[in-house]
This record gives C-alpha cells, sequence and structure tokens, in this order.
C-alpha cells in the first residue's frame, strides 16, 4: 500500500467524523463520550442508528482498523491477534475480588489488560471503574447478590452478559481446540466435541438437566442479540402485512420467540407457532407470559415441543421463519431440516431465514457474482470507499468471528449467497429474494419458495 493509501484511508476517517459533527451539531447533543455508563435511551446514542451517523461510523471503523494494520509492524499485529480471545472475558472491577476470592493482584493484571482495550477505566493505581463499554454488561445487582445467589445472576438482565459468558465459556474453550482439530484430519473434528468430550451435538447436550444453567444461558445469549441487531429490524426487510389475518407463522428453533412476539405484536392477527426442545419451550412459555400475555390468552401462540430433524407438524403454514437457525448447522444437516419443511408445506408457503449472507473479502466481494445478478437483493446497493475492503474488513468482523465460532460449537457456517442457493436448491425450495436490512450487520431476510 502507498502513502497516497494511507492519505486516501485518513480522508475516509475525516469524512466520517465531520459527519459525525455534522449530525449531532445538527441535532444540538453532544458526541457520547467513552468514559460515562452507557444509557441506551440517551440521545447521544440514539444517534447512532441515524443512517449516515451509522454509514460513518461502518467506514470509520474500517478505515482506522485497515490503517492500524498498515502502520503497525505486521509481527506486532499478528501478536496481538493472538492474544484477541482475552478480550472475551468480563470482569469486574477490583473491589468484588473479595466476594469472588480472587486474586485481587491478577483480577487488577486482567482489568488493566481490558482497559488498555478500552473497556474499564483504571481511574487510579489499581482501581478500576465501569465506563461506557464495560457497563452495557451490568448486570443491575451488587456484587454481594450476585455471588450469594449465583444461578440467579442474569435473571431481569438484557441477556448481553449472558452472551459475552457463552462467549467466554462454551465458545472460548472450543476455540481452543480449532488448531488441533485442523491438524489431525483423522481424529474429531468438531472442537467443541473435543473440548468437552461431548457424545451428541451441543444443543442436545444442553437439554441434559445438570446443564440447565448452560442452556438458560444460551436461551437469555440469543435473546441479547437483540442488543446488537435492534428486534424491530424483523419489520425493516420482509413484508409480513402481505399475509391476512388468520395466517400462520411457524417460528423453527424459535427460542424463547423473540423475533415472533415482535411480529405478532405489530400484526396481532398472525397465528404464531414458536418450536423450539423442551428445556427451551419451558423458558419460552414464562418468556411469553411475561411480555406478551395477551397473545397467550388469546389462544394465538402455540409454544410447541419439536425437534426439526423429524417431520414438521404443522402442515398449515403460510411462512416458516428460522432465524439464526440453517447457520447452526453443516450443508448435510441445514438440507434435512429445511426438506421437513418442504414436506410440509402447501404450495404458497414461503420460508423466511434470517441471517447474514456473508460478502467475500475479494475486490467483487460485497456484490458476490453476476450469476446470481438476477435474484432481487443479491447485489449490495454500495460499495465503501477505497481504499477500504470490499467487506468493509474489521467493521464487519462480528460476522467473520461468529462464522469460526459456530464451526467451533456445532460444524455450520456463515454461509455466502451461493452455498445458501445451493442448500436451498437440495431440498426443495428456491431462494427468490433477498431483503438486506439497513444497519452495520447487514441482516438478511432471505425467501424462499417451493419448487
Ligand atoms: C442460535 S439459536 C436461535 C434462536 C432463535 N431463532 C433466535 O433467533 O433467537 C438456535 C435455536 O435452535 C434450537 N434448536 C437446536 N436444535 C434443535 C432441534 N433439533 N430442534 C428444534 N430446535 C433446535 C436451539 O434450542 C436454539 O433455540
Amino acid at each position: 500500500m502507498s502513502i497516497s493509501s494511507l492519505r486516501l484511508l485518513s480522508n475516509v476517517i475525516a469524512q466520517a467524523v465531520d459527519t459525525f459533527e455534522g449530525a449531532y451539531a445538527r441535532a444540538g447533543v453532544e458526541f457520547p463520550l467513552l468514559d460515562e455508563a452507557y444509557d441506551p435511551a440517551d440521545p447521544s446514542e440514539v444517534l447512532r442508528s441515524d443512517p449516515a451517523v451509522e454509514a460513518a461510523s461502518m467506514n470509520l471503523v474500517a478505515a482506522a482498523a485497515q490503517i492500524t494494520a498498515v502502520a503497525r509492524q505486521p509481527v506486532v499485529t499478528a501478536l496481538v491477534s493472538g492474544h484477541a480471545f482475552q478480550n472475551l472475558v468480563g470482569l469486574h472491577a477490583k473491589e468484588i475480588a473479595a466476594p469472588s476470592r480472587a486474586d485481587p493482584g491478577l483480577i487488577a493484571r486482567i482489568l488493566r489488560l481490558l482497559a488498555s482495550h478500552h473497556i474499564f477505566l483504571e481511574v487510579s493505581p489499581d482501581v478500576f471503574a465501569n465506563n461506557k463499554i464495560s457497563s452495557t454488561l451490568d448486570k443491575g445487582k451488587p456484587s454481594a447478590v450476585l455471588f450469594e445467589k449465583p444461578e440467579d445472576r442474569l435473571n431481569g438482565t438484557t441477556g448481553s452478559a449472558a452472551l459475552l459468558e457463552f462467549l467466554g465459556d462454551e465458545c472460548f474453550k472450543s476455540a481452543s481446540q480449532l488448531g488441533d482439530a485442523l491438524l489431525d484430519p483423522e481424529g474429531e473434528q468438531n472442537p467443541m466435541t473435543r473440548a468437552f468430550q461431548l457424545k451428541e451435538p451441543m444443543f442436545n447436550w444442553f437439554t441434559r438437566p445438570e446443564n440447565r444453567s448452560r442452556s438458560n444461558r444460551f436461551d437469555l445469549a440469543m435473546h441479547g442479540t437483540a442488543a446488537s441487531e435492534p428486534i424491530e429490524l424483523i419489520h425493516k426487510g420482509y413484508d409480513w402485512s402481505q399475509w391476512a389475518a388468520g395466517s400462520v407463522v411457524v417460528d423453527v428453533g424459535g427460542g424463547l420467540g423473540t423475533t415472533s412476539m415482535e411480529v405478532a405484536r405489530k400484526y396481532p392477527g398472525l397465528k404464531i407457532v414458536n418450536q423450539d426442545l423442551a428445556p427451551t419451550i419451558e423458558n419460552a412459555k414464562a418468556h411469553w407470559m411475561q411480555h406478551f400475555p395477551a397473545h397467550v390468552e388469546k389462544k394465538m401462540v402455540e409454544l410447541q415441543v419439536h425437534d426439526f430433524f423429524q417431520p414438521q407438524p404443522v402442515k398449515n403454514a403460510d411462512i416458516f421463519m428460522l432465524r439464526h437457525v440453517i447457520h447452526d448447522w453443516s450443508d448435510e444437516k441445514a438440507i434435512v431440516i429445511l426438506r421437513h419443511l418442504r414436506d410440509a408445506a402447501k404450495p404458497t408457503t414461503q420460508i423466511v431465514v434470517v441471517e447474514n449472507v456473508v460478502p467475500l473479502a475479494s475486490p467483487a466481494g460485497a456484490s458476490q457474482d453476476s450469476s446470481v445478478s438476477h435474484i432481487p437483493g443479491a447485489v449490495v446497493p454500495q460499495s465503501p470507499p477505497a481504499p477500504l475492503l470490499s467487506n468493509r474488513g474489521v467493521a464487519m468482523a462480528m460476522l467473520y468471528y461468529y462464522d469460526i465460532t459456530i464451526h467451533n460449537l456445532i460444524g455450520g457456517s456463515n454461509r455466502t449467497l451461493q452455498a445458501l442457493i445451493k442448500v436451498f436448491k437440495k431440498s426443495g425450495w428456491e431462494l427468490v429474494r433477498i431483503h438486506r436490512c439497513p444497519g452495520p450487520e447487514g441482516k438478511c431476510h432471505i425467501v424462499g419458495v417451493p419448487i
């Protein structure tokens, strides 16, 4: 990369800063400070989801990461990346070292590492406080209460802390086995199976009584994905209004039913069937009674135990929705799931797969290739400014981290469009349309009809 490319990157950064400055000045609010606690309702945080601010933020993150990669010694970048898994460990400030009976010196060193990544503040030597980033994980309870009843620690939280715990536990421990599995082609290929000595896939293992707290944490963690992917996005792609009252939406592997609940709130005439494994459906019943009892009382939602590797019992579905489900599984298993839905479908049934379509990092990456350009929504409308990577690099890193994490846990993958088309076709569905939701993550609603 030449010096002029560095200049181009710094121009991208300067332009993004201009956009931030203009938007905050016009709204008359201060830009949020990192040293303050996080409050999602604060106008300065709300303004972050303004489309222009969001786009500028993506460019700024991508350019800042790219200019860092160029400017820093390559070996230092490689070594810092090699330690990146440590960023996933969320810890409290020094004063809770006593109830946790951890070594306060070690706690301080870990917190200092996090503070160096702008997570927590070291306000004076060995004294740490929350900042905006660490406070997103606050469980809202004093540490004495948390340690008195650790099994209740996540109750009543948004799910962000549950998601981080899941990343630091099952995901991190599984990731430690990825290299060994790769270099042992004759041995066990699934990193989580190696790490936890499993005899069954993660989700079946979760249903064991001794894993109830892991399963509860996972359900809450999935609910917590709403923090980075606002739940209203379900209305910003697929057109739910095309379906008359009485139409049946089956949320396959729906978890607590967070997404179908949002659909039902806006279209209360739709009948929801939320399907999942038994322990999750038990949690889903409590979740719906707490958050949308009216729909339960009107019998407009059925919370049904169903294993999606078995024939689909609902034969009158208008929509089968699968959010973050197909990406959990290998092609072979995803085809079994979708084939059961195809066998139960009416000619007019649609499937709506809610997940990301992975852009390649190559120059053609964002738009995929011309063989798919006839599919509405296949081509990404906007390319990032040069010389940013076509997939916006580190600004989209989460997508690629999750891709590898899903592989480590259960052998699934975040798929490219071509891979999705293939899986749809092999299970009797034609991928007809993609709705790209606004926002940094680029979540897609991928629509299929029976072949
Ligand atoms: C990644 S989560 C997504 C949950 C939900 N759709 C959401 O977006 O929050 C995958 C879901 O698939 C469920 N699941 C896994 N194996 C299953 C099976 N064999 N049958 C039914 N559900 C299953 C899990 O319990 C979990 O709730």
